[in-house]
């Protein structure tokens, strides 16, 4: 099962403390990231991870057409509402592909334990 981590530059600290935290579970997936969030991700934790492009540079492209393959199960995706992005029409993108492929879809860390918890169940054969 194929999971995308993502998170805007105010959001990934918080990101790399989910992933410390959630180690053990992550690692039962293959992971993907845009370029920043996975670089990151990989010195904090040594997660392996398949780093795209820098979102700006179409990083969440590249993720959205994983989607649109149906090769990637769910995405973690923590946003900064606060703060405006020069390549909104492509999170706008990303977000929307999620939801016609019905792809599961975190964009806080509240949720993404949720997200995860769910994915870590269909990974066991629980549901
Ligand atoms: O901008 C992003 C998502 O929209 C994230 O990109 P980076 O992980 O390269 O910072």
């Amino acid at each position: 099962m194929r999971l995308a981590l993502i998170a805007h530059d105010e959001k990934k600290p918080d990101l790399i403390e989910f992933a410390e935290e959630r180690k053990d579970d992550l690692e039962q997936f293959e992971l993907m990231a845009t370029g920043t969030t996975g670089q990151r991700l990989i010195d904090a934790t040594g997660l392996d991870i398949e780093r795209k492009q820098s979102g700006p540079l179409g990083g969440d492209m590249q993720i959205g057409a994983e989607i649109a393959s149906e090769t990637c199960d769910g995405v973690i995706f923590l946003r900064d509402p606060l703060t405006a992005q020069p390549h909104e029409p492509d999170i706008t993108a990303l977000l929307r592909i999620c939801d016609v492929h019905q792809t599961p879809l975190a964009t806080n860390l509240a949720s993404a334990d949720a997200v995860l918890d769910e994915l870590v169940d269909q990974l066991a054969g629980r549901e």
